[in-house]
């Protein structure tokens, strides 16, 4: 008897395949042909939204950007680095893995990103630009960003939609909610499509993790 109640076993594969992904119960494809996006609902529940909560809550610091482009008001949210030690936040990496179906030592840890009122991030790609001065800082290891993960934590009472502005989609909060996006195009090189916009929370407070993919191990 096979037995039901062991975990899926952890992917071992070096990137995610859209077909696969596109095979999960439940999920969305956002239909367009510039960027690769999924959505998947009620991918966390309450109690584990809000377990993540508390632990970006109590260790929150401010957003930082790559490429300095002298717009001071560009990240005014906060991040907090999940600590993976915590069995809790473990779990839910390996939940992450399991849906992209990458292997985990592709993935960066899980950050927490927190915006109150009038905080946003604006537009930008999750890639780093191969021009860009920061490329080598943050590349020359574990190479650039392929895939990212974000589970919105909660909803603000108005404001704080993710919009994909190249593409014209607009991604509503809502707790629990997964959103999942190839950062590249089919040719495997950085998707000018994948630009998104954190937009500013106007009332009450927005919490979501994020979760990138590299193109080499990160650790
Ligand atoms: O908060 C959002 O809606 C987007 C967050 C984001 O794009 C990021 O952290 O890279
Ligand atoms: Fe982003």
């Amino acid at each position: 008897m096979p037995d039901l109640t062991a975990p899926p076993p952890a992917p071992t594969a070096t990137d995610a395949d859209p077909a696969w992904i596109a095979a999960h119960p439940r999920i969305q494809r956002v239909p367009n042909r510039e960027l690769t996006l999924f959505i998947q609902r009620h991918f966390l529940d309450a109690e584990e939204c809000a377990g993540l909560i508390a632990r970006i809550d109590a260790k929150r610091r401010p957003s930082t950007i790559a490429d300095a482009n002298g717009d001071g008001y560009f990240r005014t949210s906060e991040t907090c680095d999940l600590d993976h030690a915590d069995p809790f936040v473990a779990a839910i990496n390996a939940r992450l893995d399991a849906f992209a179906g990458i292997a985990a030592p592709y993935g960066e840890p899980i950050q927490g990103q927190r915006y109150d009122v009038g905080q946003e991030f604006k537009a930008h790609t999750d890639y780093f630009d191969p021009k860009g001065s920061d490329y080598a800082k943050y590349c020359s290891v574990a190479g650039n960003r392929t895939w990212t993960l974000m589970v919105y934590l909660n909803e603000p009472m108005a404001g704080g939609a993710t919009r994909f502005t190249k593409i014209g989609k607009t991604v509503q909060p809502e707790t629990g909610k997964l959103l999942a996006w190839n950062n590249r195009n089919a040719s495997g090189e950085p998707n000018p499509a994948s630009l998104h916009h954190g937009m500013k929370v106007r009332s009450g407070v927005k919490h979501v993790i994020t979760k990138w993919y590299r193109e080499r191990p990160w650790g």
